[in-house]
């Protein structure tokens, strides 16, 4: 793909790995799946086994599998294909950041390693090294989720002289709500030409103005024709309908959020407003219930997001 590379920005959906009710992986329907990222949602970048993806629930030979499916089938469609190859041992990471520079990815993005975790930046910035140098030509975004990897290092911390570490250093995905750490992140590296990628969904617009350049996520998979309106009003510096809209959004997440949300919610979801059937988890996820489904269902058709015809209009509350 050569460089310079463009700078990853927009919309960036966090793929599902579509499985099969044995929970063998399904590649079949990935070739349906960039079309409708594209076409359906107006989606172009794509990040692959992160968290969405279920990346640390699969083999590395599957890892390398998923991984070249979705640059094979994304060519000459998608902009860029970000692949999530944290693992950890540094062996599998190295092995899968080799793989993606060779396939032709665009990107690799890397998690701490959280089971024996680096307590410190300095353990960090060197088990990020190791492996941003098994792929000298691929853009290296760190992927910050505290919540998940119980590694709080702040991001602000650790991109202070990270290019002198890590050359090939590219951008941030920021999975946390503390915007005072996100917004520093931004305010101290304004002269580099870093992609600043925010990860909760819900809280987007907020990340706009602290300087957000791109969003990854699981919603823009099914909600990324409505978060790419968000985007467009406030280019435009309407903000009261950027408002509108995500508060929308956030109608939509805040009513799973409190059923219960997760990567097996999601797979649901999608499979619901695509049409596209991605699956159940795998395990130790389990498959959504019944009764999810059917409240998210209610949910989606009342907000507008799926076409409604059984609905009466007194419980319709679309956004505008
Ligand atoms: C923990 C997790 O999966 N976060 C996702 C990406 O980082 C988000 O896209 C969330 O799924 C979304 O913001 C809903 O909370
Ligand atoms: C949301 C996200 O970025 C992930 O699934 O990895």
């Amino acid at each position: 793909m050569g460089s310079p590379k463009k700078k990853l920005q927009g919309l960036v959906a966090a793929t599902i790995t579509p499985m099969t009710e044995h929970g063998e992986i399904n590649f079949s329907v990935i070739g349906q799946y960039v079309d409708y990222l594209v076409e359906e949602q107006g989606v172009k970048n794509i990040f692959v086994n992160g968290t969405t993806g279920e990346g640390l629930s699969l083999s590395v030979s599957e890892r390398r599998q998923v991984a070249e499916a979705w640059v094979a089938k994304g060519r000459n469609k998608l902009d860029q294909v970000v692949i999530h190859v944290g693992a950890l041992s540094l062996k599998d990471s190295q092995e899968l950041a080799q793989h993606a520079a060779e396939i032709g990815a665009d990107g690799i993005a890397v998690i701490a390693p959280f089971f024996l975790k680096p307590w410190n930046k300095d353990a960090l910035i060197n088990f990020l090294k190791e492996v941003a140098a098994a792929a000298p030509t691929l853009p290296f975004y760190y992927y910050h989720i505290p919540a998940l990897t119980g590694v709080k290092i702040r991001a602000e911390e650790l991109l202070d002289g990270i290019q002198d570490k890590i050359p090939t250093f590219q951008g941030l995905k920021f999975s946390d709500t503390d915007l005072l750490d996100f917004g520093q992140c931004v305010d101290q590296n304004r002269q580099q030409q870093f992609a600043f990628l925010f990860g909760v969904d819900e809280q987007l617009l907020s990340a706009l103005v602290m300087g957000a350049t791109g969003a990854v996520g699981s919603t823009y998979n099914y909600m990324g024709k409505k978060t790419n309106q968000m985007l467009e009003a406030f280019e435009r510096k309407d903000f009261s309908s950027a408002l509108n809209h995500q508060f929308c959004i956030q109608r939509f997440i805040n009513f799973v959020l409190k059923l219960g949300f997760g990567v097996s919610q999601t797979k649901a979801i999608m499979t619901l407003v695509s049409g596209i059937p991605v699956g159940p988890p795998r395990p130790p996820l389990q498959k959504a219930s019944r009764e999810f489904i059917d409240d998210a269902k209610a949910k989606l058709k009342s907000l507008d997001f799926l076409s409604s015809t059984d609905l009466k209009d007194g419980n319709l509350e679309p956004c505008s």
